[in-house]
């Protein structure tokens, strides 16, 4: 899979303030690649970096495999805050605005608001949307170049449910055009909801990366119930790749060690002619898992 963005040990110090610290991390293409951590992780001023508007202290990066430059930045579109749209001009007479300032070609604005859902309402003026509609034009601004890659900052900050939900569904829908989106959000549930790849920073450094998917799943959590409870107690303390147990109210919970299963919990309990009435996977949240290793790491 090819990289678009390859980021090697960049770090950027406000005075004595070290807001990124050494990071590297890789963004493959078609990825929605979130930047996940608390306020002040550094996850705007990677941006920003990344974005050339904020001089990195040391450390490089490179786009498409190149340094940055006008070329590369003509590939990516950027939504760090809501661009200034006229509040008594319509959402296609704003697009049309900002096309002419950014250079940006507004032959598809109808397609592009279209996309964001905003087609029907592309005569109405900006000052009656909802805010949810102001992001999701504000979207339709970022994607008017028809950029490879999609970069924002918290997209669905201070939206209501319904505006998180129309928000997330369209950056779904951009990433099912082939786009690679980067987003950096606080919200674990944005980036498990959201996101193919996470990157978790706290304090400006990388605690951990890769596919969600393989981050959730190390941390595998069984719940059993059985007749025979309390052989089944026994011998949970005998296995030796479950890393804790405990009794809930009608079953037991049992954490695995990576790489083992519920199946392997199966077997081994039916082995024992200990048989399950009930076996269900609950994998650990990203939240849990985030605690986990901000707790650690700390
Ligand atoms: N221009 C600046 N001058 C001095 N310190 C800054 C500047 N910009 C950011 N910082 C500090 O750098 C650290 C990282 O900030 P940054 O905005 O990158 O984090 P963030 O993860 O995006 O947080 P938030 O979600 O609050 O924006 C914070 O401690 C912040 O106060």
């Amino acid at each position: 899979m090819a990289i678009v963005l390859d980021i090697q040990h960049l770090s950027k110090k406000y005075g004595s303030l070290q807001a990124v610290d050494n990071l590297t991390l890789q963004v493959e293409a078609g990825s929605i690649y979130g930047l996940l951590g608390p306020n002040g992780s550094g996850k705007t001023t990677t941006l920003g970096m990344v974005l050339d508007v904020i001089n990195p202290s040391s450390g490089s990066f490179t786009w498409f495999g190149k340094p940055v430059s006008r070329d590369t930045k003509r590939r990516i579109g950027a939504l760090l805050e809501t661009p200034n749209f006229y509040p008594y001009l319509s959402a296609s007479q704003n697009l049309r605005l900002y096309a002419s300032i950014k250079g940006a070609d507004p032959a598809s604005i109808n397609e592009m608001l279209d996309l964001v859902g905003l087609g029907t309402r592309s005569h109405s003026a900006f000052s009656g949307f909802s805010l949810g509609m102001k992001q999701r034009l504000a979207l339709a601004a970022a994607m008017l170049a028809n950029p490879e890659v999609l970069v924002l900052d918290e997209p669905t900050n201070g939206l209501d449910p319904q505006g998180i939900a129309e928000v997330r569904d369209l950056i779904l829908r951009i990433a099912a055009q082939g786009k690679t989106i980067i987003l950096a959000s606080h919200l674990l549930d944005e980036v498990e909801k959201v996101c193919t790849h996470v990157a978790v920073l706290q304090a400006g450094k990388l605690k951990v990366n890769g596919p969600v998917t393989n981050i959730l799943a190390k941390t595998e959590q069984v719940l059993i119930s059985t007749d025979e409870a309390g052989r089944a107690l026994q011998l949970l303390e005998h296995l030796p790749y479950v890393t804790s147990f405990a009794s809930e109210k009608e079953c037991i919970a049992v954490t695995l060690q990576e790489n083992y299963t519920s199946a392997d919990l199966n077997r081994d309990m039916f082995a024992q002619q200990i048989v399950l009435s009930q076996l269900v996977v609950r994998r650990k949240s990203l939240e849990a898992q985030f605690l986990e290793i901000t707790k650690n790491n700390a």
